[in-house]
């Protein structure tokens, strides 16, 4: 689904570059040879930095997940992986990230420090309309002294319910997220991410998230978002 979307996407990008490619059943092939890229890191998968909460969650979740090559929806949950940019998830988007604003990044992978800023992967369980962030607050989050900046609590909530609006809807955008902060998060901590489908209507979709310390004990953050499917063309003013 993710692959259409964001292949749907490209093509009109492309095609705006001059690339032409051809969509071939959720795939992009280019009419052009484009030259190969280096395999982009997964920045889902664990590193050093991750702390002992994390791990136990990943693993939680994990265990849980479809076995590659498994019939799609025959496991509960599937990890979704994170690239530097979205483009990267897309046969021939390594390339399309180097041609069009190649300085970009995504805002939750710009800093490069393992455990400096987010770590965090996401999960999805189409069955039940729910998808799950697990996350780590890095020391270059800080908002109150030793807490978790708002704003990059903000971020947390908005990547989780949009990754999975996208899921939901295809391309979309945020229009409303409206937050309750409930108890300050310290920095360094893991955090649990949790986003519920509410409504669909039309073009909109509606969610829940609650953000959580990593066993479900305390509730931090209360929330609600509006995302609005949109077009290629209003994404890039085509
Ligand atoms: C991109 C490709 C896909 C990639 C997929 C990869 C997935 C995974 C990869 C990586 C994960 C990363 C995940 C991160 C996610 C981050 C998401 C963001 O942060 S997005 C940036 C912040 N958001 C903006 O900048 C929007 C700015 N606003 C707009 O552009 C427009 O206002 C927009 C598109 C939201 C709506 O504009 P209109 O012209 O299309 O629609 P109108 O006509 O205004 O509204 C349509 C209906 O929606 C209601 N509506 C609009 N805004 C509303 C609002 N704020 N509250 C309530 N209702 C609203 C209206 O009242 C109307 O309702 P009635 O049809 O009459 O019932």
């Amino acid at each position: 689904m993710l692959r259409y979307c964001v292949g749907s996407v490209l093509a009109h990008i492309s095609k705006r570059f001059g690339i032409h490619p051809r969509l071939k059943k959720n795939t992009i092939r280019p009419m052009v040879t484009l030259p190969s890229c280096a395999q982009p890191r997964d920045h889902s998968l664990p590193n050093p930095s991750w702390s002992k909460e994390m791990m136990e969650n990943y693993d939680h979740f994990n265990s849980q997940c479809e076995v590659e090559g498994a019939k799609e929806g025959s496991g509960l949950w599937t990890r979704l992986p994170s690239y530097s940019r979205s483009f990267k998830f897309v046969p021939g988007g390594g390339l399309l990230s180097k041609i069009i604003q190649s300085e970009a990044r995504l805002f939750t992978r710009n800093i490069k420090d393992q455990g400096a800023g987010f770590e965090y992967v996401l999960f999805i369980n189409k069955t039940k309309d729910q998808c799950v962030g697990i996350f780590q607050a890095g020391p270059q989050l800080e908002g109150p002294p030793g807490k978790v900046h708002g704003g990059a609590t903000a971020t947390m909530i908005d990547t989780v319910t949009g990754t999975h609006s996208s899921y939901i809807c295809g391309p979309c955008m945020t229009a409303n997220l409206n937050i309750n902060y409930r108890s300050p998060i310290s920095l360094g901590s893991t955090v649990m991410v949790e986003s519920t489908l509410d409504q669909r209507e039309g073009r909109k979709t509606f969610l829940s998230c609650r953000v959580t310390s990593w066993d479900g004990s305390k509730i931090h953050v209360e929330s609600k978002a509006l995302f609005l499917s949109i077009s290629a063309r209003q994404i890039f003013g085509m």
